[in-house]
């Protein structure tokens, strides 16, 4: 069963298109990062998933309904973001009573032992929180609500690397205890992989892929060699980013879609072949010039 939808989605601020007919569809109980460069959308994206926003046009459901001004929706999902909009007079103990009282699923005792764990004092008010604190909160929020769809936005911008790690193996160990739907949107697809069972690429407000992690570490190879074999050898294949090593030697980055007799044949001309981290290529498949910040320089 799909648990979000988009469909055609296109959201418009004035004149710019955050988001371009946007069409994705995700299950029930799988964690998906979502990926993009600056500006791709990604916020945007999940601010109308979270019914905090109106798409300007296209069709939106979260278990099968429109989640704008949806009651029934906002008390089975949850979106964390850095700038959480939380009352000011409450303290950060008096938050978990009122998410207590309105999340079906929340688990005081995990929230206790996680602010415990965290050293966050129930006392404290959430204004006086230093920023990475303030996230470990938020998260806290996010993981002890249990909620059937779980949105994460950037949950660990200013945690320290200790932090990020504990918060990370907390979601997984807590998603394999109470399986749901959690999407992670991040800028560091390196740390936050190892959980991640699907990725949502999006450029330019549209769709690039969506596919599991495994396939996208098979989706793409490096070539390199010298420059005019490697140049020569590129026709035909399709090439998501190219650069020069230096000393006449060359690398590409191209869709893995080699017969085996490609390969040797290719290796018999002294070309090498190797992987590539998924990071890496999502910024290459991200990237507006083929040949990357190179090519600003390589410009007249
Ligand atoms: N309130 C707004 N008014 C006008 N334009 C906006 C507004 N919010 C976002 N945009 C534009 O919409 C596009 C998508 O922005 P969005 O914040 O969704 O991207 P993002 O992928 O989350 O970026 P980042 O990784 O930098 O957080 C950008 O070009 C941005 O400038």
């Amino acid at each position: 069963m799909s648990v979000l939808e988009f469909e055609n989605v296109t959201k418009t601020y004035g004149k710019k298109k955050a988001l371009d007919e946007l069409t994705f569809s995700i299950g029930e109980n799988r964690i998906t990062g979502l990926i993009g460069r600056n500006g791709a959308g990604k916020t945007t994206m999940l601010k109308i998933a979270a019914g905090f926003m109106r798409e300007s046009s296209g069709e939106v459901r979260v278990f099968g309904e429109n989640p704008f001004n949806n009651l029934a929706v906002s008390a089975n999902m949850i979106m964390v973001d850095n700038d959480l909009n939380l009352p000011a007079s409450l303290n950060i103990g008096e938050l978990l009573d009122t998410a207590a009282s309105f999340y079906p699923n929340w688990d005081m005792k995990l929230a206790r032992n996680l602010m415990e764990y965290f050293r966050l004092d129930l006392k404290q008010h959430h204004t006086g929180l230093s920023k990475g604190m303030k996230n470990t909160f938020n998260a806290i929020l996010g993981l002890a609500s249990r909620c059937p769809l779980t949105i994460f936005d950037e949950p660990t911008n200013g945690m320290d690397a200790g932090v990020r790690k504990d918060f990370y193996r907390a979601l997984l160990k807590d998603y394999i205890a109470n399986p749901r739907t959690i999407i992670i949107s991040s800028h560091h697809l390196n740390e936050v992989e190892d959980i991640l069972e699907d990725i949502l690429l999006l450029k330019d407000g549209k769709q690039f892929l969506h596919m599991t992690v495994e396939d996208l570490r098979e989706y793409a190879v490096v070539v390199s060699g010298k420059e005019e074999v490697l140049n020569g050898w590129l026709s035909g294949h399709e090439v998501f980013h190219r650069s020069s090593a230096g000393f006449g030697r060359s690398y590409a980055v191209v869709r893995n879609d080699l017969s085996e007799d490609q390969i040797s044949a290719a290796m018999k001309n002294s070309l090498e072949f190797s992987g590539i981290s998924n990071e890496d290529l999502c910024l290459y498949l991200t990237s507006q010039e083929k040949g990357g910040i190179d090519d600003v320089f390589n410009k007249n």
